[in-house]
């Protein structure tokens, strides 16, 4: 007999409380949660079931796919589309909108997700994770089209992400504060694990992927340097960093301890304003950070009130601890001769 709170009541009773619930989000919300066991199952299994290494394909992104990018989304799809609560799906590996087969009815949400978040990570047994992001769909029940897609971040009415770590986890939020769960495999149950997960608003320990240093702007390569001076710099203490290449895995350690991450705008390729995904993993990831009491924003905005313009977009990403973020922040609107 397991002790504690399964997902699915976690759910029920957080639904409970809202006036006009019908039921289909919870339904949703299970049929995700599906995927997400199938797809920790695979990515355990790892080269036992032959899933593991590349494929000749590209996503959009023009990024040489794993095998498991292309059956993680599978996965998604096939648990998420018969059961009538969507109006469309949108995935960091698909070209374009995901219409549901004319065969299922339609529903009132959009499902939008990055079945596999850091999968160049997948063939060397770090963690990887599943981003997924949920929206209400403009029209309810007509298939969605691309731009019932372009909602801005702050419109989600879900966001979550499941880390295939040591343990298996789904961190979530619906707006009313974060909660991780834990998979026990015995019992094949999420159960509340990490109650109201916060952020601490201080950090020592930054994250940024620093082979990119010769490309960043101003604002990011002060903060940096400060960083590296020490105690005896500016910031007047020791900073630790830490460069998973994992975004989910990332963002939870910032969860669990606090930190910064930054994926910042650089000038590798001026026609890309960053490199992490908007839709797929900015918007859920800082839904979740804000709800955690951090902050998330591109240095010159906050990202849940960008207006996504495409599907597939860049965005420049700094998240994690409040008062840390603030400083990167700063340092973007100083005036230049600082
Ligand atoms: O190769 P880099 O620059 O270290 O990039 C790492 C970043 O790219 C990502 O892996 C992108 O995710 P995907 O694996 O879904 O393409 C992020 O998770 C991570 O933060
Ligand atoms: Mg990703
Ligand atoms: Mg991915």
């Amino acid at each position: 007999m397991h002790s504690g709170t399964t997902l699915t009541q976690f759910i029920i009773e957080e639904q409970r409380h809202i006036a006009g619930a019908t039921g289909d989000f919870t339904a949703l919300l299970n049929d995700v949660v599906t995927a997400i066991k199938t797809i920790s199952n695979a990515v355990n299994k790892g080269a036992l079931i032959g899933v593991m290494g590349s494929l000749d394909t590209e996503n959009v992104q023009g990024e040489t796919q794993k095998k498991l990018d292309v059956i993680t989304n599978d996965i998604m799809i096939r648990n998420n589309e018969w059961a009538g609560h969507l109006a469309g799906m949108a995935s960091e590996e698909m070209d374009n909108v995901y219409s549901i087969p004319t065969k299922y009815p339609l529903g009132k949400y959009l499902l939008v997700f990055d079945p596999l978040d850091g999968s160049s990570n997948v063939d060397i047994n770090i963690s990887v994770g599943t981003i997924f992001s949920i929206l209400r769909a403009p029209v309810p029940n007509r298939a969605a089209a691309k731009e019932d897609f372009l909602q801005p971040g702050v419109k989600q009415v879900c966001a979550g992400y499941a880390l295939y770590g040591s343990s298996t986890m789904l961190v979530l939020t619906t707006g009313h504060g974060v909660n991780g769960f834990t998979l026990d495999r015995d019992i094949g149950e999420f159960i509340l694990t990490h109650e109201d997960m916060r952020i601490p608003a201080d950090t020592k320990e930054f994250a940024i992927n620093a082979s990119n240093q010769r490309f960043w702007e101003a604002p990011v390569q002060r903060y940096v340097a400060e960083c590296l001076e020490g105690k005896t710099g500016p910031r007047e203490r020791d900073f630790n960093m830490r460069w998973i290449a994992s975004m989910v895995a990332e963002v939870h350690r910032i969860l669990t301890r606090g930190g910064i991450f930054m994926y910042p705008r650089d000038t590798r390729d001026p026609s890309k304003a960053g490199k992490l995904r908007l839709m797929y993993e900015a918007n859920p990831m800082s839904f979740i950070v804000e709800q955690a009491g951090g902050k998330a924003s591109t240095g010159y905005e906050r990202i849940l009130d960008v207006e996504p313009t495409d599907l597939h977009q860049r965005v420049p990403v700094i998240l994690g601890s409040k008062n840390e973020v603030d400083v990167v922040v700063g340092y973007h609107s100083a005036p230049k001769a600082e």
